[in-house]
């Protein structure tokens, strides 16, 4: 594959930085990458291992130049990311991010960007667990999604080529408009994480009746569970401040779904409950037979063992 962008500046260096420098180097889509974290531990570390050809104790000097800047810090963070960036940014140069809510970015980052620089905002549908510079590997984008939430109006060009740079990466890409993208993604993501992390915290007061029962007899739903609920504090705190409309909305569907069961148990009435669950295996078996989960995450095939503390 050829080189897309001259010099790609990824701010804030953790799994998916990570994760993109390693993917554009397999596929050779950058001329140079530079590199910027806010921790001087996180720049030593990157330093360390070569993370990108070149990482700046400035931000500065990490987007002089650069004709992609990818901002790769929690979602509450971008915009005075943004704020500090934007007097460094050449002209013609592409500012995209990876935050996992859209919306809220767009807000926050928006009013920084100059006239004359593109801003195409992205999420990756793919991660992990684990977070900081270690964390990243080239095959964590294969097959996955990537969700771009351009404003009406964004440069074409600008547009096709980050969607290159994605798909060199591995990934299949797709636009969509950045509400939608919250909505969905609360329902398929931020719902379900939060739910992982409640029952990873029932079940640890409960730890205190049984001792260690919980974790040593857990299937692997809860064991599901308690990776989830292993992610980034700091990162999903920023995803649940900032879509907090859409998740309100699925959380207030789920309760009422789950007063319903609830009310079926204490009143055993097995009908409704035994309607219930062949409702949900049918959608389950629809996916699979519609060939739709090729691309489930299956994150424990390709974890990465070396792990360090979110910086
Ligand atoms: N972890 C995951 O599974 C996925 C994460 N995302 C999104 O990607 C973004 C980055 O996530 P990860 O790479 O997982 O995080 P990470 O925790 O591995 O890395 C975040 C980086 O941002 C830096 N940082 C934190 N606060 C900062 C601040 N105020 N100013 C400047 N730098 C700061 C940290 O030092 C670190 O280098 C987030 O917006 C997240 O929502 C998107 C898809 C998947
Ligand atoms: O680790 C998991 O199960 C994930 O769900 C990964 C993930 C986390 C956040 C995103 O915005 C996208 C993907």
């Amino acid at each position: 594959m050829s080189v897309i962008y001259t010099r790609v500046a990824l701010i804030g260096l953790g799994l998916i930085a990570g994760s993109m420098a390693h993917a554009m180097r397999r596929a050779g889509l950058a001329g140079e990458i530079t590199g910027y974290a806010r921790s001087a531990d996180t720049r030593a570390v990157a330093r360390e291992i070569g993370l990108c050809d070149r990482i700046t104790d400035t931000v500065a000097e990490a987007v002089a130049g650069a004709d992609l800047v990818v901002l790769c810090v929690p979602v509450g963070a971008m915009g005075a990311v943004a704020e500090e960036i934007a007097p460094h940014l050449a002209p013609g140069a592409t500012v995209t991010d990876v935050g996992s809510v859209k919306r809220d970015v767009i807000t926050q980052v928006g009013p920084h960007i100059p006239a004359g620089v593109h801003f195409v905002p992205g999420h990756p549908l793919a991660g992990t667990e684990h977070s900081g510079p270690r964390s990243g590997f080239a095959e964590l984008f294969d097959n996955r999604y990537v969700l771009l939430t351009p404003e009406p109006g964004t440069d074409a060009d600008a547009i096709a080529r980050l969607r290159a740079l994605w798909e060199g990466c591995g990934a299949k890409v797709e636009e969509m408009d950045a509400d939608h993208h919250d909505l969905v993604l609360a329902v398929t993501s931020h719902t379900p994480h939060l739910i992982a992390y409640t029952m990873v915290g029932v079940a640890d007061d409960l730890r205190r009746v049984t001792d260690s029962e919980v974790i040593k007899y857990s299937a692997a739903g809860f064991r599901d569970f308690t990776r989830i609920a292993a992610s980034d504090p700091t990162m999903w705190r920023d995803v649940f401040l900032t879509n907090k409309d859409a998740t309100l909305e699925i959380l207030g569907r789920f309760t009422e779904e789950l007063f319903a069961l609830q009310r079926a148990i204490r009143t055993g009435d097995g009908d409704h409950l035994h309607a219930y669950f062949t409702r949900t295996r049918a959608i389950r078996r629809g996916i699979i037979e519609a060939g739709q989960d090729t691309d489930a995450p299956d994150f424990g095939r390709v974890q990465r063992k070396r792990e360090t503390p979110a910086t």
